[in-house]
C-alpha cells in the first residue's frame, strides 16, 4: 500500500536530484564569501553578455542575504571599457560618484572597482547588469529602470551619505537588492555647514564679499543681525539637527525643536524643548531644516506654512531642497515674510541658471556642500565601503535601509534557528502534494523570552525562502521575502507561545503549520487537517522533532525518508538492509509512535539520494503504509 508515495515522489515537480548533481559538480567556494560554512545547495548557470555566470546561493551561518556571482573564468581583469567590465571571480563594484581614496582602497581589496563618474541614465543602465554593487552619492538617480536593467545581478546599492531619496527603495526591495547608507560619517560636516550658513546669512558674508570683489565698499548696506538670544527652531531633531542645536546653544541662541519621532529625553539632554510644528515655525527667528525628504515632508514649507511664520524669519536648509516649495519661498522673500534664506540643497540639482531663488539677493547658496569636507568624505567612503563589502559577503548590514537591521549579537544567537527555519520551510513544502498551492502558513515560536526581545523577522524570511525557492525561480533574501510571499499569495502568520522553561536559548521550538492543502504523506496531517512539523535546535544543530502527531528526533541534514508503518519489530532492520544493499549510507534513524504496536513513523537520514528502484523496494515492505523522500 505504499506505492502512492513513490509515484508522487517521481511526479514531484521539484527536481531535487538534478539540483544535487549540479551542486556536487560545481561546488566551489567563493573567494569573497568568508561566512559560508555549509555547502552550496543550489546553483544556476546564466549567460550574461557572453559570459557564463554561475550564481550560487550560499547558506551562511549568518544569513544568505545576497547571492554571489562568480564567473567560470578565474582570470581577473580590470578595465574601464563599459562593455568589458566583468570576467572575473571577484565582484564588480561600480562607483558612480567621487568617493574618498580610503574607501576605494578598501573596496579594491575585495572586488574589481570601476569608477565611472557622470554617467547618463542610459549609460548607467547599460553597465549595471555587469555589476554586483553600485555606490552612489546624491547625484545618481537609482531608478526602477536601473534595477530592471540589472537583470537580477545587482546585490547592493551603497549610498555614500545619509539621504536615500535618490534611490527607488520600493524597486530595490522588489528586486531583492539591499540598500545601505553611511549615516554617521558626515553628520558633523553637515552640522558645521548649517552653522556656517546661519552665521554668514545673518552677517551677509557672501553678499558683502561679492560686493567688495565688485569694487564696492558698502558698510551700511550689509548691517546684519545678531544670533545671541534669538530663537532657533530645529526642524528634524536627528543626528544633524541635534549637532546644530548643540552648536547654536554655544552661540547663545534659544533652541527649540520639532520632530514627531524624537525621544524627549534626547532633546532634554541637549537642553532643547520639543514643540509642535506650528509652535516651532511661529515663534522662531531662525529656522534650520534637518528632516529627510519623504512624501510627508515634501514641500512641507509652502505658502500656508510661510504665512504662519514670524515676519522677517531667516531660514537655513542643509537637508533636502524638496522640503521647500521653492516658488513659495521666492514669494515669501519678495513680500518680506522671510527676510533671508541660506540654502545648500535644491529641488533640482543643479538648479537652473536663471533660478529666481538662487539669484535672489537675500539668498545665500552653496552647491550641496554639507557633506563636503575632507574628513567627512574619507569617513563616508570607508563607512560605505565596509557596508557594501559586508553585504556582498552575505553579512547583515547595520545600515540596511530596506531590510531589518539585526544587531550582530542577536544574529549570532539566532544563527542555528536561521538554518532550522529554512529547513522547516523546505520540508513543509515537500510534504504538500504537488509541492505548490500553499496559501496560508502559520509559524509558532515557543519561547521563554519576552516577545519584545525576540525578533523573528529573520526566521520568517528564512521559512519563506525554504517554502518558495524549491517551487519557483525566485531568490529570496531578507530584503524581498515579505514582498515575494505577498506577490505569490502566500500569507505567513506568526504566533508566540510562552514556554515554561527558563532556558537560556532564545527559542524552544518552531512549528510550521500549512493549512488547506493535501499532503503526499498523510501522517504529516494533524487532526485539524494542517500539515504540521516542528523543529528544535539541539547542541547547535537543527533537529526535526515532530511530524503531524508523531514525535521524532532527527538532525536536519542531508536527505530524509519518512515512513509510516505498523509498529512491529524488525522494521528498522528491513529498511536498513534495502538501503545498505544499494550502498545508500544511513546517517541516523528515529522511530516515533503514538500508541504502542499500532502505528509508528520512522525517520531515516541518508547521505545519498536513493534511486527510484530502492524507494520502490522500501514501498514494497508490507508493514509500510506510506513513505516520502525529502531533500533537506
Ligand atoms: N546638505 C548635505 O550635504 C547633507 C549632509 C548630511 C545630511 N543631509 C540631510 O540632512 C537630513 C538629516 O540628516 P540626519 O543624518 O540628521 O538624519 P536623521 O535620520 O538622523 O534625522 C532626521 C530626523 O528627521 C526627523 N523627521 C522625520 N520626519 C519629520 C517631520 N515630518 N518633521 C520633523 N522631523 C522629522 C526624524 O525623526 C529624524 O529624527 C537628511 O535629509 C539628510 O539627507 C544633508
Ligand atoms: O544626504 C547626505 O548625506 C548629503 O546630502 C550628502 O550628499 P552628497 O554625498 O551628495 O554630498
Amino acid at each position: 500500500m505504499a506505492t502512492s508515495s513513490i509515484s508522487r515522489a517521481a511526479k514531484n515537480p521539484i527536481n531535487f536530484s538534478a539540483r544535487n548533481v549540479e551542486s556536487q559538480k560545481k561546488q566551489t567556494h567563493s573567494r569573497y564569501l568568508s561566512f559560508s560554512h555549509s555547502t552550496i545547495s543550489l546553483q544556476k548557470l546564466s549567460l550574461v553578455k557572453g559570459y557564463h555566470i554561475s550564481r550560487k546561493l550560499h547558506k551562511t551561518a549568518v544569513f544568505n542575504v545576497l547571492e554571489t556571482v562568480e564567473s567560470r573564468s578565474g582570470s581577473v581583469s580590470r578595465t574601464r571599457d563599459p562593455d568589458n567590465v566583468v570576467n572575473t571571480e571577484r565582484p564588480t563594484i561600480l562607483v558612480s560618484e567621487k568617493l574618498g581614496e580610503a574607501g576605494l582602497d578598501l573596496l579594491r581589496t575585495f572586488g574589481n572597482v570601476e569608477c565611472s563618474y557622470n554617467l547618463s541614465p542610459e549609460e548607467l543602465c547599460a553597465k549595471i547588469s555587469l555589476c554586483d554593487a553600485l555606490i552612489v552619492r546624491s547625484g545618481t538617480k537609482v531608478t526602477r529602470q536601473v534595477f530592471e536593467a540589472a537583470k537580477g545581478r545587482l546585490k547592493v546599492v551603497g549610498r555614500a551619505g545619509v539621504g536615500i531619496d535618490n534611490v527607488d527603495l520600493q524597486a530595490a526591495t522588489e528586486f531583492g537588492c539591499l540598500v545601505v547608507n553611511a549615516p554617521t560619517a558626515n553628520t558633523i560636516a553637515a552640522a558645521e555647514h548649517g552653522i556656517a550658513l546661519l552665521a554668514s546669512m545673518a552677517r551677509n558674508v557672501a553678499q558683502a564679499d561679492a560686493s567688495m570683489k565688485a569694487g564696492k565698499w558698502q558698510r551700511n548696506k550689509y548691517v546684519g543681525v545678531s544670533l545671541v538670544g534669538k530663537t532657533l527652531a530645529i526642524m528634524g531633531f536627528g543626528k544633524v539637527g541635534s549637532e546644530v542645536a548643540r552648536r547654536a546653544k554655544g552661540l547663545g541662541m534659544h533652541v527649540i525643536a520639532h520632530d514627531p519621532y524624537a525621544p524627549a529625553d534626547r532633546a532634554r539632554a541637549v537642553g532643547v524643548e520639543l514643540v509642535s510644528f506650528d509652535q516651532a515655525i511661529s515663534t522662531a527667528d531662525f529656522i534650520s531644516l534637518h528632516m529627510p525628504l519623504t512624501p510627508t515632508t515634501n514641500k512641507i514649507f509652502n505658502d500656508e506654512t510661510f504665512s504662519k511664520m514670524k515676519k522677517g524669519v531667516r531660514i537655513v536648509n542643509v537637508a533636502r531642497g524638496g522640503v521647500i516649495d521653492e516658488d513659495a519661498l521666492v514669494r515669501a522673500l519678495d513680500n518680506g515674510t522671510v527676510a533671508q534664506a541660506a540654502l545648500d540643497v535644491f529641488t533640482k540639482e543643479p538648479p537652473p541658471n536663471d533660478s529666481k531663488l538662487v539669484q535672489h539677493e537675500n539668498v545665500t547658496v552653496t552647491p550641496h556642500l554639507g557633506a563636503s569636507t575632507k574628513e567627512a568624505q574619507e569617513g563616508v567612503a570607508v563607512e560605505i565601503a565596509e557596508a557594501v563589502v559586508g553585504a556582498l559577503k552575505g553579512e547583515l548590514s547595520a545600515t540596511a535601509v530596506n531590510a531589518p537591521m539585526v544587531p550582530p549579537e542577536v544574529l549570532s544567537e539566532l544563527a542555528p534557528y536561521v538554518t532550522l527555519s529554512e529547513k522547516l520551510g523546505r520540508l513543509a513544502v515537500q510534504l504538500v502534494a504537488g509541492g505548490s498551492g500553499i496559501q496560508s502558513v502559520k509559524v509558532v515560536y515557543k519561547s521563554a523570552r519576552d516577545p519584545d526581545n525576540l525578533d523573528t523577522r529573520l526566521l520568517r524570511a528564512m521559512i519563506t525562502k525554504g517554502i518558495i525557492e524549491p517551487i519557483s525561480d525566485s531568490h529570496i533574501n531578507l530584503v524581498n521575502a515579505d514582498f515575494t510571499a505577498k506577490q505569490k499569495g502566500l500569507r505567513i502568520s506568526e504566533e508566540r507561545v510562552v514556554a515554561d522553561s527558563s532556558s537560556d536559548y532564545p527559542i524552544d521550538s518552531i512549528q510550521v503549520h500549512v493549512s488547506n492543502v493535501e499532503s503526499k504523506f498523510a501522517s504529516a496531517l494533524t487532526d485539524n487537517g494542517n500539515i504540521s512539523i516542528e523543529g528544535r535546535v539541539k547542541y547547535g544543530i537543527p533537529h526535526l522533532t515532530c511530524v503531524g502527531s508523531f514525535g521524532v528526533d532527527v538532525s536536519l541534514d542531508g536527505n530524509l525518508i519518512l515512513c509510516r508503518q505498523v509498529d512491529q519489530p524488525g522494521m528498522i532492520g528491513r529498511v536498513g538492509n534495502i538501503l545498505g544493499e544499494r550502498n545508500v549510507n544511513v546517517s541516523f534513524m528515529s522511530v516515533g509512535r503514538t500508541v504502542k504496536r499500532t502505528k509508528a513513523i520512522m525517520a531515516i537520514g541518508v547521505d545519498e539520494e536513493p534511486d527510484k528502484d530502492t524507494l520502490k523496494k522500501i514501498g514494497e515492505v508490507s508493514a509500510i503504509e506510506e513513505f516520502v523522500f525529502l531533500d533537506l
